[in-house]
């Protein structure tokens, strides 16, 4: 294969869609961006809308095409924000309804409902993941329950329902092929990780009927070709890998051994690591398929944090400061937070505590304390969250996890990687790629056509400074305001 020979990767994300050509070196060769709306009807709902959304993916692909000028492209490959559902008409292609986006928390009812019948354990059991409104399968039952006719008409199977990928993959192919990847699957919580396929009791628990579910494939599968008049795309330009964004990036950073974690730092950090075998979490981790090749499906653990990049923002806020940036200044001009810790519960804290009702705490403030002191408890926030979903994956694992192979916005931060290493106690290499999820997409896709493209280098390195003496003083002042958090009951205010 020739370094001209490139795969269009596309990552379709919640706040932006973008497109890269990348070659089987790994190096992008062009690349463009379009911003996607998100709406807030009602408190704790968000949708985006399924038409912008392929609007979006054409108009990235056109411009990076464009921008290319005349270069053969292989194939091409999809990463996407994971979770978010659409249903819609099987002859038409046309959405019955919004795209209910994984945020939206409309389905909470369902779920209840189902928790307090007795169903959460056998849930959990099958699809590696906690009953939640995050997850599509109580989100189709909404749309089919509130969405005029719907559910009439997928009884009579004229509806299709999918994840991002399968909405996109529609719609390159003209509406000619219905499928996911395992990856997608296993976080509808309609897919049973153990058989690899969809679970019936489940589809019966959640009243979604089985005729409106993709195929699933694995997720470096030729899943059909660009149809003519779909996109800039040449007709008959393979589809060559779909996998969800979080696990793309673990397939970015070249990670395919247990033992190293990827952790993605945006708005909330996702941390994942590949499992020798399903391993059902006990300690708040879901348990996930990383991706699948070849039809063999590669386990993972997941962990996602609610709040992590987003608390440098939320406390920049709050001290009066431009950003992030400034924040991350001010931090930088005192030695340590002076016992001051922040737990940024902002919207409950998720793994691995899984408390909704949760709400942010500041504690160990005494008259010494200055906003410098606040803005680095703030970033040693971002790190001891990461640090307890590690431990968390640690015990379930029963042994100890490696390096950690960070992205994401504050993985440019030295200050809190340097940070996130002492707490640690393991390296932490920040990606030098900003668009990692996309170069896993893309490496996916060469991997498809039997090439290794190489993982995504680091562009820096810590390594753990801080004594063994110092660092269990940190983990205590956390770990007591971790407690502290938890043990005051917000669910008057929730
Ligand atoms: O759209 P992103 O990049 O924020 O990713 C969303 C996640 O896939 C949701 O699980």
């Amino acid at each position: 294969m020739t370094d001209r020979e490139l795969i269009l990767a596309i990552d379709q994300g919640t706040t932006n869609t973008k497109a890269l050509l990348v070659d089987a070196t790994g190096r992008v060769h062009s690349q463009a961006s379009v911003p996607n709306l998100v709406t807030y009807p009602r408190p704790g709902w968000a949708e985006q809308s399924g038409i912008d959304l392929i609007a979006g993916v054409q108009t990235v692909i056109a411009d990076v095409l464009a921008k290319a000028g005349d270069v053969p492209i292989i194939g091409v490959g999809i990463s996407n924000q994971r979770e978010s559902i659409l249903v819609w008409d099987a002859a038409t292609g046309v959405p019955v309804g919004p795209l209910v986006i994984w945020q939206c928390r409309r389905s909470a009812p369902k779920c209840e409902a189902l928790r307090a019948d007795g169903h959460a354990e056998a849930i959990e059991s099958r699809t590696g993941l906690a009953l939640d409104p995050l997850f599509p399968a109580a989100k189709i039952t909404w749309l089919l329950d509130n969405v005029p006719g719907a559910r009439t008409r997928a009884e009579k199977g004229e509806l299709r329902v999918g994840t991002v990928d399968s909405w996109l993959l529609w719609n390159l192919t003209g509406g000619t092929v219905h499928t996911t990847d395992h990856s997608n699957a296993s976080r509808t919580q309609l897919f049973n990780t153990k058989t690899l396929s969809w679970d019936e009791e489940l589809c019966t628990l959640f009243d979604v009927p089985m005729s409106m579910l993709a195929e699933i494939k694995s997720s470096d599968s030729r899943f059909g070709a660009t149809a003519e008049g779909a996109c800039a795309l040449p007709a008959g330009t393979p589809i060559l890998s779909m996998i969800g964004d979080s696990h793309a990036a673990l397939f970015g950073h070249g990670v395919r051994e247990p033992g190293t974690v990827k952790g993605t730092y945006g708005t909330g950090t996702s941390l994942m690591a590949l499992t020798p075998e399903r391993i059902r979490s006990t300690h708040g981790i879901s348990s996930t398929i990383a991706w699948s090749q070849n039809g063999k499906a590669q386990y993972a653990l997941e962990g996602n944090i609610s709040v992590s990049g987003q608390t440098a923002a939320f406390v920049a806020e709050l001290l009066g400061l431009a950003d992030a940036a400034t924040l991350s200044a001010l931090a930088e001009t005192v030695p340590d937070s002076n016992g001051v810790t922040f737990v940024p519960a902002l919207v409950g804290l998720g793994a691995p505590y899984w408390r909704s009702d949760a709400r942010g705490t500041m504690t160990g403030m005494s008259l010494g304390t200055k906003p410098a002191h606040l803005a680095r408890a703030a970033l040693e926030a971002i790190a001891f969250q990461v640090a307890d979903v590690y431990a968390a994956m640690e015990a379930d694992m029963g042994s100890a996890l490696g390096e950690l192979r960070a992205d994401g916005g504050a993985s440019r931060n030295p200050l809190v990687m340097q940070f996130q290493s002492d707490i640690l106690g393991r390296p932490v290499a920040a990606a030098a790629a900003p668009e990692v999820s996309a170069l896993g997409a893309a490496a996916l896709a060469f991997s498809a056509l039997g090439t290794a493209m190489p993982g995504v280098p680091a562009a820096d390195k810590y390594e753990p400074s801080m004594s063994a003496a110092e660092c269990a003083n940190h983990r205590q002042r956390w770990a007591s305001a971790v407690t502290q958090t938890l043990a005051t009951n917000n669910k008057t205010t929730s």
